[in-house]
């Protein structure tokens, strides 16, 4: 694994640091820290956070709110594509199938529960539900309430959903991940030594010390990092900072070995002690795991089986006729007498739909309700419940301001441009070989009439060969980062014209110092103008084309869903600006309805400022044309350039329009990012519906 020491100067400069803070015993102490922090009027002392009325902004208080979780006669239905759509009528009404079918349950505080049953038995439907997430496809009615409150959407306020996939930047460590989140997440009237204590706090309490100095890395081998159960627990960890009282986990142990597994469900047994509310859905679980778990949801074809502790189960079943044998797993028991079996898919359901009856009207369901019932008495009589101050009233959707997320997104940017050390030295060195090849290819260009075309070809080679590289590099990378961004927009860590800014500017020195090696080799190499100024202008016209190459590729990786469908539609857009850079067809022939066309193309506006650079002071061009054959004719044919003028009037480039040229170019930058940020915002809030 690798190690990482590094302390950002970002995270070292504020309140505390790592060591001070452990030194200090910030973390047995949990006083010092609040003591130091600054008592103005927009923070929260000591006082306040323990008296649990901000119950996600504690930063080391151990004391969860307790938060009851109920659901009554939950149906989804979704609908169902048609095969005949177009020979239905109008007014028929649109095929749909019920996936949850009057399911009701409670859990308490203390509870971690396991949502167990068949593939397609409605669990992720179900979690899906209660979370108020990704239920655009859902027709849904039901009564979800948090301690006896319908709350609606605000669950979202005081839950943490942990999804199957762990999406990280790769290049942080675990203890810089969780610093990101905390610094962005937690409540921004804590200071930053709270912030950072309560940092160390969730990594003492998810076992993650051994780890937390280690590159997060890429599943798989991609590159070396934590391992897939650290990972998990880093996936808890980051939505623990904020002290939820409720878990909802989809499929926690997958991908985890057994020993793994069962490690990371201890880890969640405890935090459940501690008085929060998990939901996790899982598939087989082994004995030992299936021990660990406090009660158990059992559904089928989207009706409840059994909800209620493991033991009640199986005395469920057994009561039933279904009897666990003696030493065999009680999970693997449950969802083997649950399945649905090919070619016996009636019988199967039968008996699974004489069960869900039986469950329906027998003691436990009845005490379900009576107990959802009690709740809601209860919040009647507690008007004064502080979970719901934080769920009802809300807050700023982002608990950060719009300077502290640029402040915090960019050192994440930051750090994972300049860590990925080996994507840097490949593109530095792929530019640097680029440029000696094309140098050699180009060698000291004499400036007479057959050196003219080929100069002209150097310099738009020069152009596309920047446009090509650049754009394909940001087609290649920034959809991959793209899912790690929908994901933290969807929890309201950040704006996405914070993140794109943020994104764009750490970038572009790695852009730049490309762009600037790979001119330098090539310029003097190829032997085009020789003069400083010439050079300095070159350098300055190539990196504007990468920019503009940059944003077209940032307007394409934002635009399509996949690498693949931008790497697919990247060249036929690239090919017709390039065509109309004026070295295929010349500006003076392009047809008329291709004119907006040409008006788009940075390879024209490009190519014209470096030409002009090029030939303006040219004042001579060579003719080898012998005395004796100086005809008319031949001199007509063979000396067509006697000074750079007539190079530009014959291209057809004028002097007159460097300025509107660079100034074009300048708008396609901000036109391409413009659009490009505006399919990012549209793509985040349809990501979140
Ligand atoms: N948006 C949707 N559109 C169409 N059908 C859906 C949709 N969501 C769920 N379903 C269907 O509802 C049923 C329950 O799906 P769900 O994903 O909740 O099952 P599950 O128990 O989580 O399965 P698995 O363990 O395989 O993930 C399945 O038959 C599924 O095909």
């Amino acid at each position: 694994m690798a190690n990482n020491d590094e302390h950002t100067p970002l995270l070292q400069s504020g309140d505390t640091e790592h060591g001070s803070l452990l030194s200090n015993n910030t973390l047995t102490n949990h006083g010092s820290s609040l003591a130091n922090v600054d008592h103005d009027s927009t923070q929260l002392n000591t006082g306040q956070i323990l008296m649990g009325r901000n119950f996600d902004r504690s930063p080391s208080v151990e004391k969860v709110h307790q938060i009851a979780l109920s659901w009554k006669d939950i149906n989804v239905s979704v609908r169902v594509p048609s095969k005949r759509k177009w020979c239905r009528s109008n007014d028929s009404v649109e095929p749909t199938k019920q996936v949850l079918k009057d399911i009701s349950g409670i859990v308490h505080p203390g509870s971690l529960l396991a949502i167990m049953g068949a593939s397609g038995a409605g669990k992720s439907t179900l979690l899906n539900v209660l979370t108020h997430r990704n239920t655009k496809s859902y027709v849904f009615s039901g009564d979800i309430r948090l301690n006896g409150w319908n709350v609606g959407d605000g669950i979202k306020n005081v839950s943490a959903y942990v999804q199957q996939d762990d999406l990280f930047i790769d290049t942080l460590t675990v203890r810089e991940q969780l610093q990101f989140r905390a610094l962005l997440r937690m409540d921004r009237r804590l200071d930053k030594s709270a912030r950072l204590a309560r940092v160390e706090e969730v990594i003492i309490e998810l076992g993650l010390t051994n780890c937390a100095d280690t590159r997060i890395g890429t599943p798989g081998g991609g590159k070396k990092g934590i391992s897939g159960g650290e990972r998990k627990r880093l996936s808890f960890a980051s939505e623990a900072l904020t002290n939820p009282p409720i878990f909802f986990c989809d499929e926690p142990t997958s991908g985890l070995d057994t020993f793994m597994a069962q490690n990371l469900v201890h880890t969640l047994q405890e935090m459940a002690e501690k008085g929060r509310t998990i939901l996790c859905t899982i598939h087989q679980p082994s004995s030992d795991l299936f021990a660990l778990f406090n009660k158990i949801l059992l559904l089928s074809e989207g009706r409840t089986v059994f909800l209620g502790s493991p033991d009640g189960a199986i005395e469920f079943f057994e009561r039933h006729n279904y009897p666990c044998p003696k030493n065999y797993n009680p999970a693997d028991h449950f969802i083997f007498t649950l399945a649905v079996i090919p070619g016996q898919e009636e019988e199967c359901r039968r008996k699974t739909q004489v069960l869900c009856d039986k469950f329906a009207t027998g003691t436990d369901a009845n005490s379900i309700a009576w107990e959802t019932e009690n709740l809601i008495k209860t919040a009647c009589d507690n008007k004064n419940d502080p979970l719901l101050d934080e769920v009802v009233t809300g807050e700023s959707r982002y608990k950060a301001s719009w300077l502290t997320q640029y402040r915090y997104l960019f050192w994440r940017s930051w750090i994972s441009v300049y860590r990925d050390v080996v994507l840097f030295r490949i593109r530095i060195m792929q530019a640097f070989v680029l440029g000696v090849v094309l140098g050699l290819v180009y060698l000291q260009l004499t400036v007479d009439q057959k050196g003219v075309m080929n100069i002209n070809g150097a310099i738009f080679l020069l152009i596309t060969n920047t446009s090509f590289s650049n754009m394909f590099g940001v087609v290649n990378s920034f959809p991959h980062e793209l899912a790690i961004f929908l994901r933290e927009y969807g929890t309201g860590l950040y704006r996405a014209d914070v993140y794109y800014f943020t994104k764009s500017i750490a970038e572009l020195p790695v852009f730049c110092a490309i762009t600037i090696l790979y001119t330098t080799v090539t310029y003097w190499m190829m032997g085009l103008y020789a003069s400083w100024d010439a050079f300095l202008i070159a350098t300055g016209v190539l990196l504007l084309t990468a920019n503009v190459a940059v944003s077209l590729g940032y307007l394409l990786a934002t635009l399509c869903a996949s690498v693949t469908v931008a790497l697919a539609i990247a060249p036929p857009i690239l090919i017709p600006f390039m065509l109309f850079g004026g070295l295929f067809v010349n500006n003076g022939n392009i047809p008329v309805y291709f004119i907006w066309l040409q008006a788009l193309s940075w390879f024209r506006y490009a190519n014209e400022v470096l030409m002009v650079n090029q030939w303006q002071n040219v004042h001579n061009i060579t003719c080898h044309l012998q005395e004796s054959n100086a005809t008319n004719e031949n001199i007509r044919k063979e000396c067509m350039y006697t000074t750079g003028d007539d190079v530009l009037e014959y291209t057809s480039f004028s002097k007159d329009n460097v300025v509107l040229d660079i100034g074009l170019m300048v708008a396609l930058i901000v036109g391409f990012r413009a659009f490009s940020l505006l399919f990012l915002i549209v793509r985040a809030r349809r990501s979140k519906e």
